[in-house]
């Protein structure tokens, strides 16, 4: 298992000896190591709302990335890591998982994460009530649909969903969610909160304040941080925790002093724990 502990290779990397003075008037050395400033060394970094905001926006209008890349790096870390933790074989035969999907751009990883969970022989559905006209969503999910992945038309009841389905990702909200919940989410995440099978969240768990949490909203078994984990992250209790989206560059690391642990290999994703 890839998992993640204390080790950091990114960011800035400082050595240095601090001196004590003992009570008896000698003196102590101790070496220290701190990997980008203000960060200790094993602590990892959790982002703001405003810094998960601006970190975008500078992957778009400084790196000159767009949202259609990052969304697919995005959805396939996604994909791979919930292959990773459920696999195939330990689910039951026909691998049904439901897709949840939000009006923003964690919907559209959701859309993407579908489509390659479909590449690797889960059997997915999607379930989007709040769709845009913007080509890049409709054409996520006229992708989805080519591959026959159903899209349905209501959110079956917590029985139902539990009994029909594997996991449930969600990808309603991530980080430019705030405030109350507004129509007709907070139905979907009522329903949610019912279902006994594991909730797996992208990014965010939805209708968790982005920094404080929600300790009485949806408690997922599995959640992957996108970019760098938000501050919400640091209350997640779950089995699963990855940091996906294998796209930050030096550049951003070191403006935000992120602390983040070395992707192994190829891996498009990593378990922090
Ligand atoms: N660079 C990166 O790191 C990358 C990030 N990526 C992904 O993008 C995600 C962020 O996407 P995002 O900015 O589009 O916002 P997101 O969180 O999907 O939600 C916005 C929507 O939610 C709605 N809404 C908000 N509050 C609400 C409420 N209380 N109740 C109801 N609705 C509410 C809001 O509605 P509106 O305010 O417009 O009415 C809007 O429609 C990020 O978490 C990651 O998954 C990757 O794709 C690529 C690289
Ligand atoms: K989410």
């Amino acid at each position: 298992m890839e998992s993640w502990k204390g080790k950091y290779a990114s960011g800035l990397r400082f050595s240095f000896r601090k001196r004590y003075s003992t009570e008896k008037g000698g003196t102590v050395d101790e070496d220290c190591e701190v990997i980008s400033i203000g960060h200790k060394i094993g602590d990892i970094s959790y982002v703001s709302q405003e810094e998960a905001q601006q970190i975008d926006q500078e992957l778009f209008n400084e790196y000159a990335y767009s949202v259609d890349q990052l969304m697919e790096l995005a959805g396939h870390s996604c994909a791979v890591a919930l292959a990773k933790s459920y696999p195939l074989t330990s689910l039951k035969k026909d691998a049904t998982v439901l897709v949840c999907c939000g009006p923003g751009n964690n919907g559209g990883d959701g859309l993407v994460c579908a489509r390659h969970l479909k590449m690797f022989g889960y059997n997915p559905s999607v379930f989007y009530p709040k769709r845009t006209d913007k080509p890049l969503y409709k054409n996520l999910t006229i992708q989805c649909e080519q591959l026959d992945i159903p899209f349905l038309s209501h959110l079956p009841k917590p029985q139902l969903l539990s009994d029909g389905f594997s996991y449930i990702v969600d990808a309603l909200f991530g980080f430019s969610f705030k405030g109350e919940v507004r129509p007709p989410f907070g139905d979907v995440l009522k329903t949610l909160k019912e279902v006994t099978v594991p909730i797996c969240s992208i990014d965010v768990p939805s209708g968790w304040d982005v920094e404080g949490g929600n300790p009485d909203g949806l408690q997922p078994e599995f959640l992957i941080s996108l970019t760098a984990p938000k501050k919400c992250a640091e209350k997640f209790a779950g089995r699963y925790h990855y940091l996906g989206g294998r796209f930050v560059p030096p550049g951003i690391i070191q403006k935000y002093e992120l602390n983040l642990p070395t992707y192994p290999g190829t891996e498009p994703c990593i378990r922090l724990h």
